[in-house]
């Protein structure tokens, strides 16, 4: 297979800074050779340019940035579109959360349905109402299924990018009140901590590649470091306790490569200022490369 790698420095969609440099440190961690030595070719169009925050302002409180994460999303959404029509698979290096506005809008216009595989401490869910925070990386998913602002929501392309019933997300300990309720009203695959360690996380995979991908239709996989216990991956923004561990994310890159629909990959909210040599930006290679398919034996 032919990757293209396309890095997307962008911090304006979450608090804590640093995340724009986890577009350097996975790169650093020895992506590329790994993707070479498990036989896959291998081109990096580079980065895209993100705006810094210092030269702007966040405008609106509850939808911090909108503005340059919109433009951003624009330019990465196009990007994306030309590797898939080239026949390649996208991997998307972020950046936070938000970056994922533009991926799947770009996958969104290439293939007409598509699934999305969302493994995440958190749902993403939130809207301008129910935003504790006003950062858009909490805002993606919600946007991307039709829901909260209407710049968001009417970026390039058909409305919703996704149809909600083809999302599964998996991971789930750490959701808003008004979130919470936009889920459920909406009907949402959620499978949460609590599903993963009462039926394991081989039974929860399967079930979530059954709502994203059954009648054979492609597989976005948005990967938030996040997801993994804090244990494992210190370097993310916004860490919550009781997360996957070790094993279940591969186990879980594994099954997804065997059900062989992912089109297109993202890996987001990797902080190396809040990591410990790197161990953060490696684990994320090493997910790639099991989501790639790379197996023990
Ligand atoms: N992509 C992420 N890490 N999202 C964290 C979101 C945290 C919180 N729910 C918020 O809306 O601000
Ligand atoms: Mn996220
Ligand atoms: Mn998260």
């Amino acid at each position: 297979m032919q990757i293209r790698v396309i890095g997307v420095p962008m911090d304006l969609g979450a608090d804590r800074r640093g995340v724009d440099i986890g577009v350097s440190a996975i790169r650093y961690a020895g992506l590329h050779e790994k993707l070479r030595a498990l036989g896959h070719s291998v081109k990096d169009i580079g980065n895209l340019h993100v705006p810094l925050p210092e030269n702007q302002p966040a405008g609106d409180p509850h939808v911090k940035y909108l503005e340059p994460i919109i433009q951003v999303a624009e330019e990465l959404a196009a990007a994306v579109s030309e590797a898939l029509q080239a026949g390649d698979l996208p991997l998307v290096l972020g950046g936070d959360h938000s970056i994922a506005l533009g991926s799947i809008t770009g996958v969104a216009s290439f293939y007409n349905d598509i699934g999305v595989i969302w493994i995440d401490a958190h749902g993403d869910f939130n809207t301008p109402e129910t935003t504790p925070s006003g950062n858009i990386h909490g805002m993606v998913l919600a946007a991307l299924a039709g829901l909260g602002h209407e710049r968001l929501v009417h970026l390039a392309g058909r409305v919703p990018k996704v149809n909600p019933q083809n999302i599964a997300i998996v991971g789930v300990r750490d959701l808003d009140p008004g979130e919470r309720e936009l889920l459920r009203a909406n009907r949402i695959h959620v499978f949460t901590m609590t599903d993963i360690d009462r039926r394991g996380i081989s039974a929860i995979m399967e079930e979530a590649i059954t709502v994203a991908g059954h009648n054979g239709r492609r597989i976005h996989l948005s990967l938030d470091l996040d997801a993994l216990d804090p244990s494992e991956a210190p370097g993310v923004g916004t860490p919550v306790r009781g997360g996957l561990s070790y094993r279940e994310a591969h186990l879980s890159m594994e099954l997804l490569a065997a059900c062989g629909q992912i089109c297109s990959i993202d890996v987001v909210e990797v902080n190396p200022i809040l990591d410990r040599e790197n161990a953060t930006a490696s684990l994320a290679v090493g997910l790639v490369l099991s989501a790639l398919g790379k197996t023990i034996l």
